[in-house]
């Protein structure tokens, strides 16, 4: 018997979100690797649907992470800034053809006094979020440092990365348009998925997290099919075994190593 009430309608997933821009996306491709389909349509997806994926939100103190995610999560907007103490998390509970699938976004602190109280929850993740303000030149610059930091408890070769530029709506197009093209490079750089968002107008935003739901569930597929049947050249596997099970509630306790 079913634990959880449905998904709500708004969650469901019946094809593979476009990427923000081609020229820095994690695939391409119009569909979901077929593979994935079949397994979906066949019931095999094993585990996938009673696993929860962590995925960490990172970046400067104040470019919008915690807003990013309560514009998602709860629709809503403060324009006032309440700086995030250590971390928070959110469950988001989707439906990706036809199969449950639950993410847990953790909000972290970008307050240099509370990162090493935040860094102790990157553990696990299986996609990283890095977040930057494009009206920030500085929160670019940081970006790859929020990278290694997050890696140094991740497994490089398993986890998906995504770039993303907030308050777009503060910038001029000619403004916009100048970082973007920084923004872009790097996001090559690291192999990341780049996507420029307001969340005070809510541009991009669901699109965003539809995409990031739709890779996380597509790498969790394909590494339960890699579990248990062979491999097929052209499939890509992209992720790491520190699932949560999703009946079991995570700790929001917080270490005491910053004062
Ligand atoms: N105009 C505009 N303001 C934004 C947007 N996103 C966030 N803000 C504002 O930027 C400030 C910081 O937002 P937060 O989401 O709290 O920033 P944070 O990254 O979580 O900050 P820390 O928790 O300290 O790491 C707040 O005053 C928000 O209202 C956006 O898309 N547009
Ligand atoms: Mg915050």
């Amino acid at each position: 018997m079913s634990v959880l009430p449905p998904v709500r309608r708004d969650r469901i997933i019946p094809d593979l979100p476009s990427c923000f821009t081609k020229e820095a996306a994690l695939h391409t491709k119009a569909t979901f690797n077929p593979r994935v389909r079949r397994a979906c349509q066949d019931d095999r997806t094993g585990t996938v649907g009673l696993k929860i994926s962590k995925i960490i939100v990172v970046g400067d103190l104040s470019v919008g992470k915690t807003c990013l995610i309560n514009r998602f999560c709860k629709d809503t907007f403060d324009k006032n800034y309440k700086a995030t103490i250590g971390v928070d998390f959110e469950m988001e509970r989707f439906e990706v053809l036809g199969v449950p699938f639950s993410l847990q976004l953790w909000d972290t602190a970008g307050q240099e006094r509370f990162k090493c109280i935040a860094s102790t929850y990157y553990r696990g993740a299986q996609a990283i979020i890095i977040v930057f303000d494009v009206n920030d030149i500085a929160s670019l610059d940081h970006v790859k440092q929020w990278l290694r930091d997050a890696l140094k408890e991740n497994d490089p070769t398993s986890v998906l990365l995504f770039l993303v530029g907030t308050k777009k709506d503060l910038s001029s197009a000619a403004q916009y348009n100048l970082i973007e093209k920084d923004a872009i490079k790097i996001a090559k750089e690291i192999k990341a998925e780049y996507w420029a968002v307001s969340s005070l107008t809510g541009e991009n935003v669901n699109e965003f997290f539809f995409r990031v739901a739709s890779l996380t569930f597509e790498a969790n597929v394909l590494a339960e099919l890699e579990k248990t049947g062979p491999r097929k050249i052209g499939d890509v596997v992209r992720i790491n075994n520190n699932d949560t099970n999703l009946f079991k509630n995570p700790k929001k306790s917080k270490p005491n190593c910053c004062q």
